[in-house]
């Protein structure tokens, strides 16, 4: 591991990666891979997830065509330098802050999105000028495989490398000084990632999980409110990091919702939802088991049906959940929706602010001022109202968590600015020494008149105008004294 790293770092310090044109070709080539080996992509993210392979398409491919199409197009000027505005005692330099790379990276993907988790990392840390490591996970091993099949044949191999493995492997990694970690996965092991790094004082950038509420108000359109969550649950059989976890609703509601999702699941997955091209299938054993026994003791209004030979969980709607019970102790992520009644609004706002922060907040009601107070009362990685997971699908919007559901974010600039250094330059001239003085010893109470003046003087463009004219009239007039 250190030799790989040593390897790329040394790759790095040839200030290869840095030129723009080298960057869009790596770029150029990566879409070129995912268009050339898209049949190989798309049936090892099938395999991996008993998806479809129109699915894994629409579910990670389009993502990152446009994300790759967005830096292509962008990048230019997200990696030109950007001037900054002066102070008096600079009025006559150079100043501009300028994006760059941070050195090597590492990028850590998770199972459920297999090839967006790696990709669109990548993609960021690509267009910054960076070397880096993926490390997809052991859990989804065709897309593993592939990734580790193709990405040689199409990037730099010396700047751009795939570790694959489990545990030991990801250890052995985190041991090794990386300039950033952008981790995708557990809380729990996002946190055995922030200790690993900080040994190296190494920034993070976590991608984490957590329970996603999912508020719907009385006065809503509840057949799109249902439609749409529908969507959002079972989608990849509910193991989606910020699919809607469970609903908060009035107990007058709940009947409606039930009967409204079940009509929506028939319309989406058809009769026999096992037979159904567009549902999943749970990755493992121990998610299936774990899952199972979330359903212990509860009130079972749709589904529930399991199948331990094909990790098969029905869409299930629980209702009459209490709070304190298992399946509201932990993330779901599976196909399985508790509902828990909440008297009104404000109630639903203590019982998000009385948990960890979510990845999610999701809200359905007709009254957007009641939309934009939940808002503003909670706190949440991202937002979507009257929809579910869709802010991911905008990368203009940066993605990522907040407290427990994780730190940084990505997508779009955001990828950009999270592997780069904003650095600050001044370009001094040599002029103004008599300024200068100002700062040299010997000090004294004058100077730091003037040196306030200089300094926390805010002038508009205007305000500065109007100083020059003065100053110009000053010296004017000291020369019309002198020659008079
Ligand atoms: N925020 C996001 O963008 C996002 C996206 C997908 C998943 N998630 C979250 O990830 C979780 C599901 O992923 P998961 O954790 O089951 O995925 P996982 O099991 O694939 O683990 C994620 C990565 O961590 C590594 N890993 C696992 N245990 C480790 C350890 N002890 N030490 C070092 N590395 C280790 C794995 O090799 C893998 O590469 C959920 O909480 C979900 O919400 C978040
Ligand atoms: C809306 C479309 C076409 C795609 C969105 C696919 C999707 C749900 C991506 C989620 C990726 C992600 C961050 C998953 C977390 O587990």
């Amino acid at each position: 591991m250190e030799r790989q790293v040593q390897r790329l770092r040394q790759a790095f310090r040839s200030g290869r990666s840095r030129p723009l044109r080298f960057r869009m070709q790596q770029l150029e080539a990566l879409k070129r891979m995912v268009q050339e080996r898209e049949k190989d992509i798309l049936s090892a993210i099938a395999a991996d997830l008993s998806k479809s392979e129109l699915n894994a398409y629409s579910h990670e491919v389009i993502t990152i065509l446009g994300e790759i199409d967005f830096m292509l197009a962008n990048l230019p000027e997200l990696a030109s330098a950007k001037p900054a505005k002066k102070n008096l005692l600079t009025m006559l330099d150079e100043a501009y802050v300028q994006p760059e790379p941070l050195g090597v990276v590492l990028i850590i993907g998770a199972w459920n999105y297999p090839f967006v988790l790696i990709m669109q990392p990548l993609v960021g840390a690509i267009a910054a000028g960076n070397a880096a490591i993926v490390k997809p996970s052991e859990l989804s091993e065709n897309t593993a495989k592939i990734l580790a099949k193709l990405l040689p044949q199409y990037l730099d191999q010396d700047l751009y490398s795939v570790v694959n493995g489990g545990v030991s492997e990801t250890t052995e990694l985190l041991k090794q000084r990386f300039d950033h970690i952008l981790y995708t996965g557990n809380t729990a092991v996002g946190k055995i990632v922030m200790e690993a790094a900080a040994k190296h004082l190494t920034p993070v950038t976590l991608e984490l999980g957590g329970k996603s509420p999912c508020y719907i108000d009385r006065d809503c359109d509840l057949d799109i409110a249902c439609r749409r969550i529908t969507w959002g649950k079972y989608m990849n059989c509910g193991q989606t990091c910020i699919a809607p976890d469970y609903v908060l609703c009035e107990a007058s509601l709940q009947d409606r919702i039930v009967q409204k999702i079940k009509e929506t699941v028939k319309d989406f997955y058809g009769e026999n939802i096992k037979e159904s091209p567009d549902y999943e299938r749970i990755i493992n054993l121990r998610h299936f088991k774990r899952l199972q026994s979330l359903l212990e003791g509860q009130k079972i209004a749709f589904g529930g049906e399991t199948d331990e030979v094909t990790r098969y969980i029905a869409p299930t709607i629980l209702t009459d959940v209490d709070p304190n019970s298992k399946v509201m102790q932990e993330e779901i992520f599976g196909p399985i929706l508790p509902i828990v009644s909440v008297k009104n609004v404000d109630e639903a706002i203590n019982f998000i602010n009385d948990r960890e922060k979510p990845l999610a907040l999701y809200i359905f009601s007709h009254n957007n001022k009641l939309i934009k107070r939940v808002i503003d009362e909670t706190s949440s990685g991202g937002v979507t109202g009257n929809d579910v997971i869709m802010h991911f699908t905008v990368n203009s919007l940066p993605f990522g968590g907040v407290g427990a559901s994780g730190m940084g974010a990505y997508h779009g600039k955001y990828s950009f600015d999270t592997f780069s250094h904003q650095r600050p330059c001044l370009l001094k001239g040599l002029k103004g020494e008599s300024v200068n003085k100002l700062r040299y010893p010997p000090n004294s109470q004058s100077k730091i008149g003037w040196a306030k003046f200089f300094l926390l003087k805010q002038f508009s463009r205007g305000g500065l105008v109007m100083l020059m004219v003065a100053c110009l009239a000053v010296a004017a007039a000291m020369i019309v004294k002198e020659y008079l």
